[in-house]
């Protein structure tokens, strides 16, 4: 199937059936990883309602004091990552994803894990479908650190239902 087929698909699944499905698990897992716990500094967004929540992680690495960057996209193929602290002021984009507004912005590789969001996931080689920006396809083919994507029931796919392109960055670990 295309990309944007699966997206479709996906997305209307998540509004219909994801009854906050029990993330519990999935943030154990990821803070009971090597990657989380010799991180220093994580990349993280700020998940929109049909994404599994960050809040959780962002509350963590706060708790354990790593550096946290969080994404902003500053024009059609590039986004940023910022500096998160208490001074960050957060706005929502035009396309209703909350971004921090002002911070140091950090180079790509002082990022020790980045948790990359998606759309969809094929846990046995690691691709993963993201929202169609190719936002984190641009990102991670110069990035040498540490991946990770949370994956539900939904998103967790065992094959690509969808075509992979060869920009197309695996994950190297999925949590699902
Ligand atoms: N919470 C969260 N923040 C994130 C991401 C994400 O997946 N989740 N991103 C992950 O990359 C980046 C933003 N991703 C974006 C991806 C696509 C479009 C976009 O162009 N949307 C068009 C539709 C495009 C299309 O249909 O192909 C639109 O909404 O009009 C914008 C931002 C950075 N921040
Ligand atoms: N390395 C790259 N160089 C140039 N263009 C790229 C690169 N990676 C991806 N693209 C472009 O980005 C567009 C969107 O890619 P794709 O549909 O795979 O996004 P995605 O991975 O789902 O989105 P995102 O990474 O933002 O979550 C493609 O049309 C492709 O042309």
């Amino acid at each position: 199937m295309n990309k944007k087929d699966v997206r479709t698909q996906i997305i209307e699944e998540i509004r219909k059936s994801r009854t906050q499905e029990n993330y519990k698990d999935l943030y154990n897992k990821l803070f009971e990883s090597a990657e989380w716990q010799k991180a220093g500094s994580v990349g993280v967004t700020f998940s929109t309602e049909i994404e599994i929540d960050t809040m959780p992680i962002i509350e963590r690495a706060k708790l354990e004091a790593k550096t946290i960057f969080m994404p902003k996209v500053i024009s059609s193929t590039e986004m940023e990552f910022k500096l998160l602290n208490d001074l960050t002021k957060m706005k929502k984009s035009k396309f209703g994803i909350m971004e921090p507004e002002n911070g140091l912005v950090g180079k790509i590789n002082d990022i020790d894990l980045l948790i990359v969001p998606g759309l969809a996931f094929d846990v046995s080689s690691g691709n993963r479908l993201g929202f169609g920006g190719g936002y984190y396809d641009r990102v991670l083919k110069d990035y040498s650190g540490d991946t990770v994507s949370l994956s539900d029931s939904i998103s967790t796919f065992k094959k690509s239902i969808w075509e992979v392109d060869d920009f197309d960055q695996k994950i190297a670990r999925i949590i699902y």
